[in-house]
């Protein structure tokens, strides 16, 4: 989609994006001072953007910073009313997006200070619309640690961003590689609880200094995936005949796969399914007090015997997210008319 298209009015019922509002903001000074103006070492990311432009400095770590951002991109649409819904597309659920009615898209390229995606399959762009008659807010695209250098605070940028704009319950989802025997290709897991490797050797988000209005500095995350939300799910899987299993979901750094010896010891962890992503978002979610559904799209299966050569790829993880792709937006969609 070119950036033309998107600057033209309600074509195809995706509205406008206003490229102005964003230098308006810009001039409004989304230039890091620091928390509460104390904070001397700002790491604030000077981001080009794909015409070459440098952007504005935003500061994922100054909260200032990101309520400006937020406020920039509010202007950058016409907001029907507050997305009470924020969803994170993992592999394969990005063309829910695309259902979305009376849309408007903006591409991260437009957002200063924003960080771009560079997985294929993650389209970058934050979708504003309607689904099943809920106004909702989608990432097309999120942000890898591996990705951005292990900046957890930058990849979960977007999170707070949602909170900001109003988002109170988070869709998220992720391709992952099941462990779990009865697992198959294509299946979802509902996830119960996680295990944040990255999180748990000092990669969190919510590590260095804490900006009390971000949340509390220690968060619980004992009840992460909201219960009431995965019981409502396992009973649409049912209702719509989609083979859901339950699990624990467990997040590398990557972006290698894991070895059949890494698959093992995930094993006797009593992980289910093996994935890059999720865990970051849904521990600044928990911060601000955003409740969370999340699931897996089981993409393919891990191989825990050295003497055995299974090649995993990301062209077949990508094949099979797609394959799995509309039973998998059916179920978003239906989640989100049970809200
Ligand atoms: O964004 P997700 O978690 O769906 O991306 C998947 C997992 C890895 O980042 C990558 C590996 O194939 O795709
Ligand atoms: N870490 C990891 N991530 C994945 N994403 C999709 N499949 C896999 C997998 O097997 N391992």
């Amino acid at each position: 989609m070119s950036g033309e298209n998107l600057i033209m009015s309600s074509v195809n019922g995706v509205s406008s994006i206003r490229p102005e509002i964003a230098l308006n903001g810009l001039a409004n000074g989304l230039k890091s001072n620091g928390i509460n103006g104390h904070h001397e070492h700002t790491n604030g990311v000077d981001h080009k953007h794909a015409n070459g432009h440098k952007h504005a400095t935003v500061d994922p770590r100054n909260y200032d910073d990101i309520i400006r951002l937020a406020e920039v991109i509010r202007n950058m649409v016409d907001l029907k009313e507050s997305p009470t819904i924020g969803v994170i597309c993992g592999s394969g659920l990005g063309d829910l997006a695309d259902l979305l009615v009376d849309k408007q898209v903006v591409p991260y390229t437009k957002i200063p200070g924003f960080p771009q995606t560079s997985v294929v399959g993650h389209k970058g762009n934050l979708v504003f619309g309607y689904l099943s008659g809920k106004y909702v807010m989608c990432l097309q695209g999120r942000f890898h640690p591996y990705e951005h250098d292990m900046d957890l605070v930058l990849c979960t940028m977007p999170v707070r961003i949602m909170h900001h704009l109003g988002v109170k319950t988070m869709i998220v989802s992720n391709a992952a590689g099941g462990i779990n025997h009865k697992f198959n290709y294509g299946d979802l897991m509902i996830i119960k609880d996680h295990v944040f490797m990255p999180g748990l050797v000092g990669f969190s988000p919510l590590v260095g200094l804490n900006d009390p209005r971000f949340g509390a500095r220690f968060v619980s995350v004992h009840d992460a995936y909201d219960k009431q939300l995965r019981n409502m799910a396992r009973r649409i899987a049912d209702e719509e005949d989609i083979r859901a299993h339950e699990g624990i979901y467990v997040m590398s750094g990557g972006p290698q796969y894991e070895s059949p010896a890494e698959v093992k010891l995930y094993k006797v962890l009593g992980a289910d399914a093996l994935g890059m992503s999720t865990c970051h978002e849904v521990t600044v979610a928990r911060q601000c007090g955003i409740r969370v559904f999340g699931f897996s799209l089981i993409t393919n299966i891990g191989n825990d015997d050295a003497d055995t050569s299974v090649e995993v790829s990301h062209e077949e993880v990508l094949e099979t997210a797609k394959e799995a792709s509309v039973r998998a937006c059916r179920f978003v969609s239906r989640i989100v008319e049970n809200l």
